[in-house]
């Protein structure tokens, strides 16, 4: 019987969440994985519970299911034995702005942004009530590059980005650890779905290593870990920068290249 927090992955038939969900049971925690294909995240559950004794419970969810979600955040508030949120789940975008539907931009905008949202929403409370715990949110360094058109797609990972940001200064006084990982082009499924061929690329991430990367940030205990990012001074220049426009903003007055010239 394993004292480890329970890790809950959304997005665990594929990819990153796969690699999450067999990383996670190597150590010893049990799962519980989350994804629309039942039949793929069973025979994960399977592999792995043979491999690593552990426990791995399948809950089929469609994260842009209204019904389906809630019965996820339920579970989420009330399990005291899950104490990692992988909040992994997302969709690409194929095409641009201009190829999009509707329904297409709610659907991507619901699943990288408002479940993941609602899912940390669910477990933050009883995480901070027992003082410990972890939530780590995917986003995508696509998130930094409108260059890259793909723009609601980087739109949701800069929201996710944000958002981890936010949650990291309302919650790590409280003793929950939150993390954003941002994986540049890694190879699994998600360029299919995006149409893309990844091989094109001159450079691919394999998935096992940017996991491996994810998980040495996340037991430093790292707010934003980016594995493709070599030169970390980088990230600390941009947050830098950052800072410094907020405090050259001024609330009383517009500055003066903004003024009415009289
Ligand atoms: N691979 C890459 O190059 C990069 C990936 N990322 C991010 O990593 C995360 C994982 O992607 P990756 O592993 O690459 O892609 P995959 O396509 O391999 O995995 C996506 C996972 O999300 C699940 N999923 C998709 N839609 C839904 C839904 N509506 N409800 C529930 N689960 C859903 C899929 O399972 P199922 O179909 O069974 O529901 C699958 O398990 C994403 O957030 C992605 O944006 C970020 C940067 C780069
Ligand atoms: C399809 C993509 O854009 C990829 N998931 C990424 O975030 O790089």
């Amino acid at each position: 019987m394993t004292t480890l927090p329970t890790v809950f992955i959304t997005g665990a038939s594929s990819g990153i969440g796969a690699t999450y969900a067999e990383r996670f049971a190597r150590r010893g925690h049990n799962l519980i994985i989350v994804a629309r294909d039942k039949s793929r995240l069973e025979a994960l559950a399977t592999r792995l519970r043979a491999e690593h004794q552990v426990s791995v419970e399948v809950l089929q969810a469609d994260l842009t299911n209204t019904a389906e979600l809630s019965a996820l955040e339920a579970r989420l508030r009330d399990d005291a034995d899950i104490g990692i949120l992988i909040n992994n789940a997302g969709m690409p975008q194929a095409g641009g702005f201009l190829q999009q539907s509707g329904e297409a931009i709610e659907r991507q905008i619901t699943l990288n942004t408002t479940a993941l949202t609602r899912l940390a929403a669910a477990i933050a409370p009883r995480l901070a009530q027992s003082g410990t715990g972890a939530i780590v949110n995917i986003g995508s360094v696509v998130g930094f590059a409108p260059e890259f058109g793909m723009s609601i797609y980087g739109a949701t990972k800069a929201f996710v980005l944000f958002l981890s940001q936010g949650l990291s200064l309302e919650l790590s006084p409280k003793g929950v650890y939150v993390q954003a990982v941002l994986p540049a082009a890694t190879r699994t499924e998600i360029w299919q779905h995006a149409g893309i061929d990844v091989n094109t690329f001159p450079e691919v991430m394999e998935v096992g290593e940017l996991v491996d990367a994810a998980l040495v940030g996340f037991d430093r205990r790292e707010l934003v870990t980016i594995p493709p990012l070599h030169v970390a001074e980088r990230w600390d220049a941009l947050d830098g920068a950052r800072q410094g426009l907020m405090s050259d903003i001024r609330q009383a007055h517009a500055a003066e290249r903004y003024q009415q010239q009289h």
